[in-house]
Protein backbone atom coordinates (compact mmCIF):
# COMPACT_ATOMS: atom_id res chain seq x y z
CA UNK A 1 0.00 0.00 0.00
CA UNK A 2 1.10 3.33 -1.25
CA UNK A 3 1.44 6.65 1.14
CA UNK A 4 -1.19 7.46 -1.03
CA UNK A 5 -3.67 4.89 -0.65
CA UNK A 6 -3.42 5.20 3.38
CA UNK A 7 -4.34 8.83 2.46
CA UNK A 8 -7.64 8.08 0.19
CA UNK A 9 -8.72 5.45 2.78
CA UNK A 10 -8.11 8.33 5.96
CA UNK A 11 -10.58 10.15 3.66
CA UNK A 12 -13.64 7.68 3.14
CA UNK A 13 -13.81 7.24 6.93
CA UNK A 14 -13.97 11.28 6.92
CA UNK A 15 -17.50 13.07 6.33
CA UNK A 16 -20.96 11.06 7.15
CA UNK A 17 -22.83 10.01 3.80
CA UNK A 18 -25.01 13.46 2.41
CA UNK A 19 -22.51 15.76 4.58
CA UNK A 20 -22.64 18.96 2.38
CA UNK A 21 -18.55 18.69 1.06
CA UNK A 22 -16.60 21.08 -1.44
CA UNK A 23 -13.82 19.98 -3.10
CA UNK A 24 -11.26 22.96 -3.10
CA UNK A 25 -7.76 22.99 -5.17
CA UNK A 26 -5.26 24.56 -3.65
CA UNK A 27 -4.40 24.65 -0.52
CA UNK A 28 -1.71 27.25 0.33
CA UNK A 29 -2.56 30.50 2.29
CA UNK A 30 -5.89 31.67 0.73
CA UNK A 31 -6.93 27.94 0.80
CA UNK A 32 -6.71 27.49 4.37
CA UNK A 33 -6.90 30.96 5.26
CA UNK A 34 -9.83 32.03 4.04
CA UNK A 35 -11.78 30.05 1.44
CA UNK A 36 -11.59 26.75 3.20
CA UNK A 37 -11.51 28.44 6.42
CA UNK A 38 -14.97 29.91 5.77
CA UNK A 39 -16.40 26.77 3.71
CA UNK A 40 -15.77 24.68 6.82
CA UNK A 41 -16.94 27.22 9.23
CA UNK A 42 -20.15 27.33 7.44
CA UNK A 43 -20.77 23.58 7.26
CA UNK A 44 -19.01 21.79 4.54
CA UNK A 45 -16.50 19.41 4.74
CA UNK A 46 -13.60 20.74 2.51
CA UNK A 47 -11.79 18.30 0.73
CA UNK A 48 -8.22 20.02 -0.04
CA UNK A 49 -6.64 18.52 -3.28
CA UNK A 50 -3.41 19.76 -3.65
CA UNK A 51 0.02 18.93 -5.81
CA UNK A 52 2.12 19.03 -2.52
CA UNK A 53 1.98 15.99 -1.30
CA UNK A 54 3.69 16.61 2.12
CA UNK A 55 0.71 19.13 2.71
CA UNK A 56 -1.83 16.91 1.55
CA UNK A 57 -0.26 14.49 4.35
CA UNK A 58 0.02 17.33 6.92
CA UNK A 59 -3.95 17.61 6.03
CA UNK A 60 -4.52 14.20 6.60
CA UNK A 61 -2.16 14.32 10.00
CA UNK A 62 -4.08 17.02 12.10
CA UNK A 63 -8.05 16.93 13.59
CA UNK A 64 -7.46 20.84 12.85
CA UNK A 65 -5.54 24.10 12.30
CA UNK A 66 -5.48 27.77 13.45
CA UNK A 67 -6.40 30.63 11.86
CA UNK A 68 -4.35 33.72 13.76
CA UNK A 69 -6.45 36.88 13.06
CA UNK A 70 -3.39 39.18 13.04
CA UNK A 71 -5.18 42.39 14.28
CA UNK A 72 -4.38 44.78 17.35
CA UNK A 73 -6.53 42.75 19.41
CA UNK A 74 -5.51 39.54 18.09
CA UNK A 75 -8.41 36.17 17.96
CA UNK A 76 -7.84 32.88 16.73
CA UNK A 77 -10.12 30.49 15.14
CA UNK A 78 -9.67 26.98 15.19
CA UNK A 79 -11.01 24.84 11.54
CA UNK A 80 -11.79 21.41 11.77
CA UNK A 81 -13.84 19.12 9.28
CA UNK A 82 -11.46 19.05 6.42
CA UNK A 83 -8.92 16.08 4.56
CA UNK A 84 -6.56 16.19 2.27
CA UNK A 85 -6.39 14.40 -1.40
CA UNK A 86 -3.69 14.31 -4.38
CA UNK A 87 -4.99 16.76 -6.81
CA UNK A 88 -3.47 14.51 -9.48
CA UNK A 89 -4.82 11.21 -8.60
CA UNK A 90 -7.87 10.04 -9.75
CA UNK A 91 -9.33 10.13 -6.07
CA UNK A 92 -10.20 13.81 -6.70
CA UNK A 93 -12.38 13.21 -9.40
CA UNK A 94 -14.36 11.04 -7.31
CA UNK A 95 -14.90 13.27 -5.05
CA UNK A 96 -16.03 15.60 -7.65
CA UNK A 97 -18.49 13.07 -8.51
CA UNK A 98 -19.91 12.89 -5.03
CA UNK A 99 -23.93 13.46 -4.40
CA UNK A 100 -22.03 15.63 -1.21
CA UNK A 101 -20.26 17.53 -2.98
CA UNK A 102 -21.77 20.94 -3.83
CA UNK A 103 -19.02 23.18 -4.22
CA UNK A 104 -15.45 23.12 -6.13
CA UNK A 105 -13.23 26.03 -5.50
CA UNK A 106 -10.15 26.76 -6.32
CA UNK A 107 -6.44 29.37 -4.89
CA UNK A 108 -3.88 27.43 -6.85
CA UNK A 109 -2.74 30.45 -8.78
CA UNK A 110 -4.23 31.53 -11.84
CA UNK A 111 -1.40 29.80 -14.46
CA UNK A 112 -2.08 26.96 -13.05
CA UNK A 113 -6.04 26.75 -14.00
CA UNK A 114 -5.41 25.11 -17.16
CA UNK A 115 -3.32 22.29 -14.83
CA UNK A 116 -6.57 21.20 -12.80
CA UNK A 117 -8.57 21.52 -15.49
CA UNK A 118 -7.83 17.56 -16.84
CA UNK A 119 -9.19 16.72 -13.23
CA UNK A 120 -12.51 18.66 -12.94
CA UNK A 121 -13.59 17.71 -16.24
CA UNK A 122 -13.07 13.88 -15.30
CA UNK A 123 -14.95 14.16 -12.36
CA UNK A 124 -17.57 16.30 -13.52
CA UNK A 125 -17.55 13.48 -16.36
CA UNK A 126 -17.85 11.08 -13.62
CA UNK A 127 -20.49 13.23 -11.72
CA UNK A 128 -23.05 13.31 -14.81
CA UNK A 129 -22.91 9.40 -14.95
CA UNK A 130 -23.71 8.94 -11.72
CA UNK A 131 -26.65 11.34 -11.89
CA UNK A 132 -25.16 13.16 -9.16
CA UNK A 133 -26.69 16.71 -9.84
CA UNK A 134 -25.66 20.26 -10.31
CA UNK A 135 -22.80 22.27 -8.63
CA UNK A 136 -21.22 25.53 -8.87
CA UNK A 137 -17.57 26.25 -9.71
CA UNK A 138 -16.04 29.40 -8.49
CA UNK A 139 -11.98 30.29 -8.97
CA UNK A 140 -11.07 32.37 -6.24
CA UNK A 141 -7.91 33.79 -8.30
CA UNK A 142 -7.13 37.74 -8.54
CA UNK A 143 -7.68 38.13 -12.13
CA UNK A 144 -10.63 39.49 -14.37
CA UNK A 145 -12.95 36.59 -15.47
CA UNK A 146 -10.79 33.83 -13.83
CA UNK A 147 -13.75 30.63 -13.27
CA UNK A 148 -15.27 31.81 -17.11
CA UNK A 149 -11.24 31.09 -17.91
CA UNK A 150 -11.34 27.53 -16.12
CA UNK A 151 -14.51 26.59 -17.74
CA UNK A 152 -13.11 26.94 -20.99
CA UNK A 153 -10.42 25.08 -20.27
CA UNK A 154 -13.07 22.17 -18.36
CA UNK A 155 -15.05 22.27 -21.83
CA UNK A 156 -11.84 21.38 -23.75
CA UNK A 157 -12.13 17.69 -22.14
CA UNK A 158 -15.38 16.89 -22.75
CA UNK A 159 -17.65 15.70 -25.71
CA UNK A 160 -20.17 18.08 -27.08
CA UNK A 161 -23.28 16.33 -25.37
CA UNK A 162 -21.19 16.47 -21.98
CA UNK A 163 -20.70 19.96 -22.45
CA UNK A 164 -24.41 20.83 -23.10
CA UNK A 165 -24.89 19.14 -19.55
CA UNK A 166 -22.20 21.33 -18.25
CA UNK A 167 -23.64 24.25 -19.67
CA UNK A 168 -27.00 23.18 -17.99
CA UNK A 169 -25.78 21.74 -14.86
CA UNK A 170 -22.45 23.38 -14.00
CA UNK A 171 -22.37 26.97 -12.85
CA UNK A 172 -19.16 28.70 -13.37
CA UNK A 173 -19.59 31.37 -11.19
CA UNK A 174 -16.74 34.75 -11.40
CA UNK A 175 -15.89 36.27 -8.56
CA UNK A 176 -13.67 38.34 -6.50
CA UNK A 177 -11.70 37.87 -3.73
CA UNK A 178 -9.93 39.96 -0.89
CA UNK A 179 -7.93 38.89 2.21
CA UNK A 180 -4.27 39.19 2.86
CA UNK A 181 -3.04 36.26 4.09
CA UNK A 182 0.98 36.31 3.93
CA UNK A 183 3.18 33.23 3.76
CA UNK A 184 3.16 31.66 7.48
CA UNK A 185 7.12 31.84 7.36
CA UNK A 186 8.79 29.95 10.31
CA UNK A 187 6.16 31.53 12.89
CA UNK A 188 3.97 28.18 13.62
CA UNK A 189 5.90 25.67 14.40
CA UNK A 190 3.88 23.42 16.14
CA UNK A 191 1.47 22.68 13.54
CA UNK A 192 2.07 23.68 10.04
CA UNK A 193 -1.19 24.29 8.54
CA UNK A 194 -1.63 26.86 11.20
CA UNK A 195 -1.61 30.56 9.57
CA UNK A 196 -1.93 33.93 10.23
CA UNK A 197 -4.65 36.50 8.34
CA UNK A 198 -6.05 40.14 8.28
CA UNK A 199 -8.97 40.44 10.09
CA UNK A 200 -10.96 41.70 6.89
CA UNK A 201 -12.31 40.02 4.23
CA UNK A 202 -14.66 40.16 1.08
CA UNK A 203 -15.84 37.18 -1.10
CA UNK A 204 -17.99 38.40 -4.09
CA UNK A 205 -19.56 36.03 -6.11
CA UNK A 206 -21.33 36.46 -9.72
CA UNK A 207 -24.90 35.00 -9.15
CA UNK A 208 -26.14 35.13 -12.52
CA UNK A 209 -23.90 32.32 -13.16
CA UNK A 210 -25.16 29.93 -10.41
CA UNK A 211 -26.30 26.44 -11.45
CA UNK A 212 -27.49 25.51 -8.21
CA UNK A 213 -28.25 26.88 -4.96
CA UNK A 214 -25.33 27.73 -2.65
CA UNK A 215 -26.37 25.21 0.30
CA UNK A 216 -25.65 25.57 3.18
CA UNK A 217 -24.95 29.42 2.41
CA UNK A 218 -21.62 30.14 3.09
CA UNK A 219 -21.12 32.61 5.84
CA UNK A 220 -19.51 35.80 4.42
CA UNK A 221 -20.12 35.31 0.59
CA UNK A 222 -21.83 37.95 -0.88
CA UNK A 223 -23.84 37.28 -4.21
CA UNK A 224 -24.53 40.11 -6.84
CA UNK A 225 -25.47 40.63 -10.36
CA UNK A 226 -22.87 43.73 -11.00
CA UNK A 227 -19.31 41.34 -10.21
CA UNK A 228 -17.55 43.46 -12.77
CA UNK A 229 -17.36 46.50 -10.73
CA UNK A 230 -16.66 44.61 -7.32
CA UNK A 231 -13.75 43.20 -9.44
CA UNK A 232 -12.35 45.74 -10.89
CA UNK A 233 -12.40 47.87 -7.79
CA UNK A 234 -10.35 45.67 -5.61
CA UNK A 235 -8.20 44.59 -8.56
CA UNK A 236 -7.00 48.60 -9.61
CA UNK A 237 -6.89 49.40 -6.06
CA UNK A 238 -5.60 47.12 -3.89
CA UNK A 239 -3.57 44.51 -5.71
CA UNK A 240 -2.38 47.36 -7.91
CA UNK A 241 -1.26 49.81 -4.69
CA UNK A 242 -0.15 46.51 -3.48
CA UNK A 243 2.18 45.57 -6.48
CA UNK A 244 3.66 49.40 -7.00
CA UNK A 245 4.33 48.85 -2.80
CA UNK A 246 6.42 45.91 -3.75
CA UNK A 247 7.94 47.24 -6.67
CA UNK A 248 9.57 50.64 -5.14
CA UNK A 249 10.10 48.66 -1.76
CA UNK A 250 11.92 46.40 -3.46
CA UNK A 251 13.93 49.60 -5.09
CA UNK A 252 14.09 51.30 -1.66
CA UNK A 253 15.90 47.92 -0.07
CA UNK A 254 12.62 46.78 2.36
CA UNK A 255 11.47 43.29 2.82
CA UNK A 256 8.25 43.73 3.69
CA UNK A 257 5.22 45.51 3.05
CA UNK A 258 4.63 48.00 5.93
CA UNK A 259 7.87 48.60 6.19
CA UNK A 260 7.88 49.92 2.42
CA UNK A 261 5.05 52.07 3.18
CA UNK A 262 6.36 54.16 6.13
CA UNK A 263 8.22 55.22 3.59
CA UNK A 264 6.89 58.74 2.62
CA UNK A 265 7.87 58.71 -0.93
CA UNK A 266 6.68 55.45 -1.23
CA UNK A 267 3.50 56.46 0.41
CA UNK A 268 2.97 59.20 -1.97
CA UNK A 269 3.61 57.44 -5.28
CA UNK A 270 1.40 54.67 -4.28
CA UNK A 271 -1.54 57.00 -3.04
CA UNK A 272 -1.46 59.00 -6.49
CA UNK A 273 -1.56 55.66 -8.27
CA UNK A 274 -4.69 54.74 -6.65
CA UNK A 275 -6.32 58.28 -7.20
CA UNK A 276 -5.32 57.79 -11.02
CA UNK A 277 -6.95 54.52 -11.07
CA UNK A 278 -10.10 55.46 -8.79
CA UNK A 279 -10.19 58.90 -11.37
CA UNK A 280 -11.19 55.73 -13.45
CA UNK A 281 -12.99 53.63 -11.96
CA UNK A 282 -15.20 56.18 -10.91
CA UNK A 283 -15.66 56.69 -14.76
CA UNK A 284 -16.44 53.71 -15.44
CA UNK A 285 -18.57 52.02 -12.58
CA UNK A 286 -19.91 55.97 -11.54
CA UNK A 287 -17.73 55.11 -8.10
CA UNK A 288 -19.36 58.18 -5.60
CA UNK A 289 -15.55 60.31 -5.23
CA UNK A 290 -15.38 60.62 -1.33
CA UNK A 291 -16.34 57.15 -0.39
CA UNK A 292 -13.81 55.85 -2.75
CA UNK A 293 -10.83 57.87 -1.25
CA UNK A 294 -12.21 56.05 2.03
CA UNK A 295 -11.78 52.82 -0.07
CA UNK A 296 -8.40 53.95 -0.82
CA UNK A 297 -7.38 54.74 2.71
CA UNK A 298 -8.71 51.70 4.05
CA UNK A 299 -6.53 49.76 1.73
CA UNK A 300 -3.28 51.46 2.48
CA UNK A 301 -4.25 51.13 6.58
CA UNK A 302 -4.43 47.36 5.69
CA UNK A 303 -1.33 47.27 4.14
CA UNK A 304 0.34 48.96 7.03
CA UNK A 305 -0.16 46.58 9.48
CA UNK A 306 2.67 45.68 10.99
CA UNK A 307 1.39 42.28 12.23
CA UNK A 308 0.96 40.79 8.74
CA UNK A 309 5.17 40.49 8.23
CA UNK A 310 3.89 40.24 4.20
CA UNK A 311 6.77 39.92 2.10
CA UNK A 312 7.74 42.33 -0.87
CA UNK A 313 8.53 39.60 -2.68
CA UNK A 314 5.08 37.66 -2.19
CA UNK A 315 3.37 40.88 -3.04
CA UNK A 316 5.46 41.60 -6.14
CA UNK A 317 5.36 37.55 -7.45
CA UNK A 318 4.83 36.73 -11.00
CA UNK A 319 5.95 40.26 -12.02
CA UNK A 320 4.38 39.13 -15.88
CA UNK A 321 1.28 38.48 -14.96
CA UNK A 322 1.29 41.51 -12.92
CA UNK A 323 2.22 43.08 -16.45
CA UNK A 324 -0.27 41.41 -18.07
CA UNK A 325 -3.01 43.79 -20.12
CA UNK A 326 -5.89 43.42 -17.90
CA UNK A 327 -4.45 43.11 -14.80
CA UNK A 328 -3.55 45.44 -11.82
CA UNK A 329 -0.70 47.88 -13.48
CA UNK A 330 -1.93 47.84 -17.22
CA UNK A 331 -5.76 47.55 -16.28
CA UNK A 332 -6.09 50.93 -14.49
CA UNK A 333 -3.41 52.59 -16.91
CA UNK A 334 -5.47 51.52 -20.21
CA UNK A 335 -8.93 53.02 -18.59
CA UNK A 336 -7.35 55.99 -17.43
CA UNK A 337 -6.00 56.44 -20.89
CA UNK A 338 -9.27 55.76 -22.86
CA UNK A 339 -11.20 58.71 -20.45
CA UNK A 340 -7.92 60.82 -21.36
CA UNK A 341 -6.97 61.35 -17.57
CA UNK A 342 -3.13 61.29 -16.09
CA UNK A 343 -1.19 58.18 -15.32
CA UNK A 344 1.82 59.85 -13.97
CA UNK A 345 2.18 57.86 -10.60
CA UNK A 346 1.18 54.24 -12.21
CA UNK A 347 3.61 54.67 -14.95
CA UNK A 348 6.07 54.80 -12.06
CA UNK A 349 4.61 51.46 -11.04
CA UNK A 350 5.15 49.90 -14.09
CA UNK A 351 8.53 51.05 -14.80
CA UNK A 352 9.09 49.82 -11.12
CA UNK A 353 7.91 46.18 -12.42
CA UNK A 354 10.78 46.34 -14.61
CA UNK A 355 13.48 46.29 -11.49
CA UNK A 356 11.96 43.61 -9.79
CA UNK A 357 14.94 41.66 -9.95
CA UNK A 358 14.14 38.23 -7.86
CA UNK A 359 16.45 35.25 -8.51
CA UNK A 360 13.83 32.34 -7.55
CA UNK A 361 10.98 34.19 -9.18
CA UNK A 362 11.42 32.84 -12.82
CA UNK A 363 9.09 35.70 -14.13
CA UNK A 364 11.34 38.02 -12.17
CA UNK A 365 14.54 35.83 -14.42
CA UNK A 366 12.66 36.13 -17.53
CA UNK A 367 11.70 39.29 -17.30
CA UNK A 368 15.47 41.02 -16.57
CA UNK A 369 16.72 38.64 -18.98
CA UNK A 370 14.53 40.24 -22.19
CA UNK A 371 15.82 43.46 -20.51
CA UNK A 372 19.19 42.43 -20.90
CA UNK A 373 18.55 41.45 -24.28
CA UNK A 374 16.57 44.15 -26.01
CA UNK A 375 17.02 47.00 -24.24
CA UNK A 376 14.64 48.77 -21.60
CA UNK A 377 13.13 50.43 -24.74
CA UNK A 378 12.15 47.41 -26.63
CA UNK A 379 10.76 45.58 -23.14
CA UNK A 380 8.46 48.21 -22.12
CA UNK A 381 7.18 48.31 -26.12
CA UNK A 382 6.46 44.64 -26.05
CA UNK A 383 5.26 43.84 -22.51
CA UNK A 384 2.97 46.98 -22.42
CA UNK A 385 1.75 47.06 -25.73
CA UNK A 386 2.76 51.11 -25.85
CA UNK A 387 4.99 52.06 -29.23
CA UNK A 388 8.23 53.79 -28.90
CA UNK A 389 6.91 57.13 -29.93
CA UNK A 390 4.35 56.92 -27.48
CA UNK A 391 3.27 59.23 -24.45
CA UNK A 392 2.76 56.46 -22.10
CA UNK A 393 6.01 54.98 -23.06
CA UNK A 394 7.76 58.13 -22.49
CA UNK A 395 6.48 58.21 -18.81
CA UNK A 396 7.26 54.54 -18.18
CA UNK A 397 10.58 54.85 -19.56
CA UNK A 398 11.62 57.94 -17.51
CA UNK A 399 10.21 56.65 -14.64
CA UNK A 400 12.42 53.43 -14.75
CA UNK A 401 15.83 56.12 -15.31
CA UNK A 402 15.19 57.77 -12.37
CA UNK A 403 14.27 54.43 -10.13
CA UNK A 404 17.13 52.71 -11.77
CA UNK A 405 19.79 54.78 -10.84
CA UNK A 406 18.10 55.14 -6.99
CA UNK A 407 18.26 51.55 -6.62
CA UNK A 408 22.31 51.32 -7.48
CA UNK A 409 22.85 54.56 -5.47
N1 LIG B 1 -2.58 35.25 -0.29
C1 LIG B 1 -3.40 36.25 -0.52
O1 LIG B 1 -3.36 37.30 0.15
C2 LIG B 1 -4.45 36.14 -1.61
C3 LIG B 1 -5.64 36.90 -1.48
C4 LIG B 1 -6.60 36.83 -2.49
C5 LIG B 1 -6.39 36.00 -3.58
N2 LIG B 1 -5.24 35.27 -3.65
C6 LIG B 1 -5.11 34.40 -4.82
O2 LIG B 1 -5.21 33.05 -4.39
C7 LIG B 1 -4.42 32.21 -5.23
C8 LIG B 1 -3.45 31.41 -4.35
O3 LIG B 1 -2.61 32.33 -3.64
P1 LIG B 1 -1.89 31.87 -2.30
O4 LIG B 1 -1.33 33.12 -1.71
O5 LIG B 1 -2.80 31.03 -1.48
O6 LIG B 1 -0.71 30.98 -2.91
P2 LIG B 1 0.02 29.72 -2.25
O7 LIG B 1 1.23 29.53 -3.07
O8 LIG B 1 0.13 29.90 -0.80
O9 LIG B 1 -1.02 28.53 -2.51
C9 LIG B 1 -1.20 27.89 -3.74
C10 LIG B 1 -1.45 26.41 -3.47
O10 LIG B 1 -1.83 25.79 -4.70
C11 LIG B 1 -1.14 24.57 -4.79
N3 LIG B 1 -1.07 24.17 -6.19
C12 LIG B 1 -0.23 24.65 -7.16
N4 LIG B 1 -0.49 24.01 -8.32
C13 LIG B 1 -1.49 23.15 -8.09
C14 LIG B 1 -2.20 22.21 -8.88
N5 LIG B 1 -1.90 22.01 -10.17
N6 LIG B 1 -3.18 21.47 -8.29
C15 LIG B 1 -3.48 21.64 -6.98
N7 LIG B 1 -2.84 22.52 -6.18
C16 LIG B 1 -1.86 23.25 -6.73
C17 LIG B 1 0.21 24.81 -4.15
O11 LIG B 1 0.85 23.60 -3.79
C18 LIG B 1 -0.20 25.66 -2.96
O12 LIG B 1 -0.53 24.88 -1.84
C19 LIG B 1 -3.71 33.16 -6.21
O13 LIG B 1 -4.45 33.24 -7.40
C20 LIG B 1 -3.75 34.50 -5.49
O14 LIG B 1 -3.71 35.58 -6.37
C21 LIG B 1 -4.27 35.31 -2.70
O1 LIG C 1 -1.73 36.93 -5.18
P1 LIG C 1 -1.12 37.82 -6.25
O2 LIG C 1 0.25 37.41 -6.62
O3 LIG C 1 -2.04 38.01 -7.41
O4 LIG C 1 -1.00 39.27 -5.60
C1 LIG C 1 -0.26 39.47 -4.40
C2 LIG C 1 -1.11 40.21 -3.38
O5 LIG C 1 -1.40 41.49 -3.86
C3 LIG C 1 -2.42 39.48 -3.10
O6 LIG C 1 -2.21 38.14 -2.78
C4 LIG C 1 -3.21 40.17 -1.97
O7 LIG C 1 -2.63 39.89 -0.74
C5 LIG C 1 -4.65 39.72 -1.99
O8 LIG C 1 -5.20 39.88 -3.26
C6 LIG C 1 -5.49 40.41 -0.95
O9 LIG C 1 -6.83 40.15 -1.19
Amino acid sequence: MTAWDTVSITLMQGPQANHPQAVHFGAGNIGRGFIGALLAESGYFVVFADVDKILVKELNSHESYEVHVLEKAERTEEIHSFAGVSSRADEVTHFIASPSTRLITTAVGPNKLEKIAPAIAKGLKERRVANAGGLNVIACENMVGQTETLGRYVQCHLSQEENAWLSDSIGFANCSVDRIVPAPGSSHPENPLDVGVEGFFEWVVDETALRAPIDPPVQGMTLTGSLQAYIERKLFTLNCGHAITAYLGFIHGFDQIDQALKNKEILEDVRGALRESGAALAKKHGFEAKEHELYIERVLSRFANPKLHDDVERVGRQPLRKLAKGDRLLGPTIMAREYGLSIDHLARGIAAAFLFDVKDDPQSVELMEKVDQVGIERAVAEYTGFGVDSDEHRKILSAYKELEAMKYE
